[in-house]
């Protein structure tokens, strides 16, 4: 069941064109993850996705009344305003205090109901944020960049939060990362965005294809470690045309492709 859709999707800010030509979806129960360097239109793709950015051209469709959480790439608190977790969690929706202590129990941070907003640590901090998120019981959680900053084995274990919560309510996932290896390993699909999409798919035929290689290089050790060459896989899924015309993947000229990703030698 898809959630949400893209189709033809571009955005500006003024003369600035932040992204063109977007083609994505995101069905239930998958988690599929945005990479692409700085300033390529991850966070303004989010932003579209919220409806938070209007696009330029194409259009966005939602399933009708879908429920969306949002874990932002960091939030700015006032450090004068005193606001503890459980009134942060209550916010803008009043919560129950069970509600509360169960939720944070949940992402692995019981008993910080009482604590104020400023005094946590960024892993704390990053799960009371998802916290706020589950409890609008999202089918779509979408997260930008929500491990930023925190320390490897941080990372992987909100990694692992998320896919329990994909396992456990059927939500899709969105996630916006710069964690290669991790999300190579955590994701379903991937999407390598560089103002348009170069190129989607499963984990292993991106970081197969010229374009992510391109963009990422190939010194991403745990990434590369990742590919399998094998014939598993659906040739379908990248795009590696730069004909405009093909630009946002599932084109249908595969020859090339084919070869390209059948030579594991060029990748050094
Ligand atoms: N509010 C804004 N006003 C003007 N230009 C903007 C604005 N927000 C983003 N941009 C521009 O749009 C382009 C895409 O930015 P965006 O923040 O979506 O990229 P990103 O991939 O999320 O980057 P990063 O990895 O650095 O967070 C960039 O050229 C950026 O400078």
């Amino acid at each position: 069941m898809t959630l949400i859709a893209a189709r033809g999707l571009g955005a500006s800010y003024g003369g600035v064109v932040a992204l063109r030509d977007v083609d994505m979806q995101i069905d239930a129960g998958e988690i599929v993850t945005v990479v692409g360097p700085n300033g390529s239109g991850k966070s303004t793709l989010v932003r579209a996705l919220l409806g938070v950015v209007r696009p330029s051209a194409g259009r966005i469709t939602r399933r009708a009344g879908l429920r969306i959480g949002y874990v932002p790439q960091r939030l700015a608190v006032d450090d004068r305003m005193p606001l503890s977790v459980a009134r942060f969690l209550s916010l803008p929706d009043r919560r129950g205090r069970g509600e509360i202590s169960a939720m944070l129990g949940r992402v692995g941070v019981p008993g910080l109901e009482g604590r104020q907003l400023t005094s946590l640590s960024g892993g704390q901090f990053q799960r009371v944020l998802l916290a706020r998120a589950l409890l609008a019981d999202p089918e779509l959680l979408i997260l930008d960049e929500a491990t930023q900053g925190l320390d490897q084995p941080g990372t992987a274990s909100f990694y692992e939060l998320i896919e329990d919560v994909r396992r456990e309510t059927g939500a899709g996932i969105l996630m916006v990362s710069h964690d290669l290896h991790v999300v190579m390993a955590a994701s379903d699909r991937v999407i390598c965005l560089n103002g348009h999409i170069c190129c989607q798919g499963q984990p292993h035929v991106v970081t197969a294809a010229p374009e992510y290689r391109a963009l990422f290089g190939l010194g991403t050790h745990g990434t590369m470690a990742l590919y399998q060459h094998a014939h598993d896989h659906d040739h379908d899924a990248c795009d590696h045309s730069h004909d405009p015309d093909h630009e946002s993947g599932h084109d249908p000229d595969h020859g090339h492709a084919h070869r390209e990703r059948e030579e594991p030698a060029h990748a050094g």
